[in-house]
């Protein structure tokens, strides 16, 4: 039980353990954080002039800072010690300028700064979306959707932290050390030389913290990518989850994966918490020897009062980038953990491509062939399609029928160009579809899926869906022929209704009537239906099936079903079994013939007397 291990933790906040419950999604394969640069730097090029006004901001301002404490030492030995009022009036004019100066430039600097983190958020946020979307459905579909989205927010996030925020730092770092430690050389060379006695040791123990947090950054955002896989794959199937009782095993299954985070985290902070005193007890001790040698100084008159308070105060700046700095190696290898998943998928290569001279096809005749088909999924041990051919001409409609996996669906996916096959070839008006533009294909083809597809977004804008640039006459027209035009009217917002995520405020009848209208809209010459009517009930099916057939009027149409009534007009029948066709003709032809598909209708034509009869009156 889960509780055991969280309790365990909880006894034992300062445990060393990092093994965590769960499964975590695999990790990305490390990167260096010079390729870290290299793979991200082009997204900050543009901006580059701006990223230059930002670095001069960062560099004003520290030389601000240095005036404004050398202004204390000619105010402790120019005007308190000699309790002098001469200088007074000139020093608090340069005090106010200088501070109304840093406040101008350090507004500049977190307004610039932050304008280029967005943008560069933006615009990678963006390029990873268009990629995933290039990407195979393969890809996308074997994933897990909540670590991919965690991707996208997050971890591009913390690049930022790194590729922008973190070269900025390091050069403003750098500067303040050279500048700070100019500074004490030219107070008190003995006395530099004594306070960076101090910073060797900073160096070891940032060194020592940083690789141990880098383990512990990456465990927390494979871990934070799992949180969200669970949540979306448990909340998206809510229902699946209430109508068997699971949801206690749902809320262990997310409560594990949390705690796989929280450990991570825990391990995390130890770490960071261990490391902000460590530094601060080494930034005492520098003081520390610098105000013993100091006083010893200033009873030699080696030094001047003012002189050793501003050495102190260049030497608490000098600390804080020194501090930065070792900070900065974590929230780099922190970020590192971060771009390594991204990287991973920007490396991902899409398995369709488009040939270097893709032929670019307007309005196809529609004359489908598949000409000895052979196909294995990626990844799979058998071949789902063997030898599959048929042609299908202009209007014709293709019937493909057969048991469950019998490779129905992805004779459909092929057509799309979801996949290339491994042997044979599809063609489209004799045209082999590996050599076209593959948004040509796609184009001449309009898909009504068994998984009727909504976003959530108005009804017409639904409908719009299938073609961008339609007027509102069109979308009413196609709604008409689709038989939706009058259960659109009856809702309150008529066609501006949302139709909620996945279209779920609507029945599965209106949803398929939508889908039918989408497809209408888009008037591509070939038409590929999946199981159009399959988990509509007798009296719906009979609603959607004449707007179907008015969809499927003039089109080249396949048509996957599992109800052999419903295509029993078709022009060719195909009854496929594991992957071959092993009948096919028309169904007086099939019928006559007395093999399976007679045998298989018989038996439908039993079950489905109901349906049969109102799909006759429809
Ligand atoms: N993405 C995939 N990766 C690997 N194998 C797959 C994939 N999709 C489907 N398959 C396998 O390919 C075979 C054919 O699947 P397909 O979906 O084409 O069958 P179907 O005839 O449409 O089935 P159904 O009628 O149940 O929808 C099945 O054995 C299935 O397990």
């Amino acid at each position: 039980m889960t509780n055991t291990n969280f309790f365990a933790r909880i006894r034992y906040p300062f445990g060393v353990n990092t093994s965590s419950p769960g499964e975590t999604p695999e990790a990305a394969p490390p990167v260096s954080v010079r390729e870290i640069f290299r793979r991200f730097w082009p997204y900050l090029r543009p901006y580059r002039g701006w990223l230059c006004v930002v670095m001069t901001l960062i560099l004003i301002a520290p030389v601000l800072d240095a005036a404004t404490i050398w202004f204390f030492k000619i105010l402790v030995d120019k005007v308190l010690v000699p309790r002098d009022f001469s200088l007074f009036f000139g020093l608090a004019a340069a005090y106010v300028v200088v501070t109304l100066l840093s406040g101008l430039i350090s507004f500049g600097d977190r307004y610039l700064s932050t304008w280029l983190a967005e943008r560069f958020l933006l615009e990678l946020r963006t390029d990873l979306f268009r990629h995933l979307h290039e990407l195979s459905v393969e890809f996308l579909e074997r994933r897990k959707i909540g670590d991919t989205l965690s991707r996208i927010t997050g971890d591009i996030a913390a690049i930022e932290n790194l590729v922008l925020s973190g070269l900025t730092q390091t050069i403003s770092y750098a500067f303040k050390i050279v500048l700070f430690t100019g500074a004490l050389f030219v107070l008190s060379w003995q006395l530099a030389i004594a306070s960076l006695v101090t910073i060797p040791a900073f160096w070891l123990t940032a060194r020592f913290f940083s690789h141990r947090i880098k383990a512990a950054s990456r465990e927390k955002r494979q871990r934070t990518g799992s949180i969200s896989s669970v949540a979306e794959e448990s909340l998206s199937n809510a229902a699946l989850v209430k109508a068997y009782g699971r949801e206690n095993s749902e809320t262990d299954r997310l409560h594990r994966e949390n705690l796989g985070s929280f450990a991570a985290e825990l391990v995390a902070t130890r770490l960071k918490a261990l490391f902000s005193p460590m530094i601060q007890l080494l930034e005492l001790a520098g003081v520390l020897i610098i105000v013993g040698l100091g006083t010893w100084q200033l009873t030699q008159n080696a030094i001047s009062l003012g002189g050793l308070l501003v050495f102190l105060g260049f030497l608490s700046q000098l600390y804080s980038p020194v501090r930065g700095f070792g900070q900065l190696s974590n929230t780099v290898f922190a970020a590192a953990a971060s771009a390594e998943r991204v990287i991973e998928l920007l490396d991902q290569q899409p398995t369709v491509h488009d040939p270097i001279r893709p032929r670019r096809l307007n309005r196809a005749r529609g004359v489908v062939a598949f000409d000895d088909v052979t196909f294995r999924y990626p990844h799979a041990e058998r071949d789902v399609l063997h030898g599959i051919s048929f042609t299908a001409a202009p209007g014709q409609t293709i019937a493909l029928v057969g048991a469950s996996g019998s490779g129905k669906s992805t004779t459909g996916k092929l057509l799309l160009r979801f996949y290339d096959p491994d042997s044979g070839a599809i063609t489209l008006d004799g045209a082999d579809l590996r050599s076209m533009q593959q948004k040509s294909v796609r184009h001449n083809v309009s898909v009504v899926l068994q998984d009727v597809l909504a976003l959530d977004m108005s009804i017409r804008e639904n409908i719009r869906w299938g073609k961008p640039d339609a007027t509102d006459d069109e979308v009413v027209c196609a709604a008409r022929a689709a038989d939706a035009h009058e259960f659109i009217t009856g809702l309150p917002d008529g066609y501006e209704t949302r139709v909620g995520p996945h279209g779920r405020l609507l029945s599965g009848g209106q949803r398929q009537r939508i889908a039918i209208a989408r497809a209408m809209i888009r008037d591509a010459p070939i038409l590929l239906l999946d199981e159009p009517t399959v988990g509509l009930d007798a009296a719906a099916t009979a609603r959607v099936l004449a707007p179907l057939r008015r969809l499927m009027a003039g089109r080249t149409t396949i048509v996957v079903s599992h109800n052999l009534i419903t295509v029993r007009d078709a022009d060719q029948i195909l009854l496929l079994d594991h992957g071959r066709i092993a009948e096919a003709g028309t169904h007086p032809e099939l019928m006559g013939r007395g093999g399976r598909y007679a045998e298989l209708y018989r038996l439908h034509e039993r079950d489905h007397a109901a349906p049969d009869a109102e799909r006759e009156t429809a």
